[in-house]
């Protein structure tokens, strides 16, 4: 089922994870973006969102992209989503050259939008299967066995109106699974939920990925949400963004919050983002740095 590893497999892949941002560790790396720089043309203004961005995403990762707004996050995700292609630089997803949308990345919209009300769980994650051209039989065996990944099975046949935030969550990701994809993207899903509801889906989100085990790349602005969501955080300065520095989060989880490292993290994220300057978009900065 694509880059769907078991856990057990991704952790042996994750704890092998050793991503100086170029040379040779390219050959393991799932996505590799390498000085990408993206631009807009309007009819008045050419913009440019980001300049020369480089970092990679290893299997198993819950990468995150985090930046004040208008630092090129989306347009990122865009461009690995293959709906943006770069004016410079190169992005690969298992070596092959991104250049058109594919069944290997799926967007994951906010709060989980792109489930279709009027279909069943077990409809929502068929449709995308059959629509791009898999015989029905195969197609229904993979939806129920993402759905039975997800822990879905007893909701097979209910509509999403009737699922909680968190099944909705395991039911887009069912999709995925089902559709074989290596790579989840996630724009900021959780941005319009209240304080509450969003640590139910980080705790959710977490919990499936120990599960399962799959590749994320994730949007946010919120320094937490990113110490707690991510095991590796892209931190990006705007205008046009670039990479400020690439951060190791993996010890730190939703029972960290508050902690001494945690919160040094926090505190050296923050800085980076508001009162240190924004060089550092040199090779230097592609090196991967600990947390506190
Ligand atoms: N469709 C578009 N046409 C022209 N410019 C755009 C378009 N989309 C984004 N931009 C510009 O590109 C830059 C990066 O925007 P982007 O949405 O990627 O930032 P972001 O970091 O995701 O911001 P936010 O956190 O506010 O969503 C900004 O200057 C923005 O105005």
């Amino acid at each position: 089922m694509g880059g769907f590893a078991p856990t057990s497999e991704l952790k042996a892949k994750m704890s092998t994870i050793n991503s100086p941002e170029k040379g040779s560790a390219e050959n393991g790396s799932l996505l590799v973006v390498d000085d990408v720089t993206l631009q807009y043309k309007t009819e008045a203004h050419l913009i440019t969102a980001t300049h020369r961005v480089s970092f990679r995403v290893e299997r198993g990762d819950r990468f995150v992209l985090l930046g004040p707004s208008g630092c090129g996050k989306s347009t990122l995700l865009k461009a690995v989503a293959g709906f943006l292609k770069p004016v410079e630089g190169t992005m690969r997803l298992n070596g092959r050259p991104i250049d058109r949308p594919g069944p290997d990345r799926i967007v994951v919209f906010q709060e989980f939008d792109q489930l279709l009300y009027w279909k069943t769980v077990f409809h929502n994650v068929l449709f995308p299967l059959v629509t791009t051209g898999t015989p029905r039989a195969e197609a229904k065996a993979r939806a129920d066995a993402a759905i039975a990944k997800v822990g879905l099975t007893k909701f097979r046949d209910v509509y999403p109106h009737m699922l909680s935030g968190g099944m909705k969550q395991r039911v887009a990701i069912a999709r995925a699974m089902a559709m074989g994809a290596d790579i989840l993207l996630m724009d900021e899903p959780f941005a319009a939920l209240d304080a509450l509801t969003r640590r139910r889906m980080q705790e959710e989100l977490l919990r499936l990925w120990e599960d399962i085990g799959f590749t994320m790349m994730f949007v946010t602005h919120s320094i937490e949400e990113a110490i707690v969501l991510g095991s590796r955080i892209v931190v990006l300065t705007p205008h046009p963004g670039r990479v400020r520095d690439v951060l190791d989060a993996r010890d730190y989880g939703l029972g960290d919050v508050g902690s001494p490292g945690f919160s040094a993290l926090h505190r050296r994220i923050h800085d980076m983002l508001f009162t240190e300057g924004t060089a550092g978009h040199g090779p230097a900065s592609r090196k991967e740095a600990q947390p506190c």
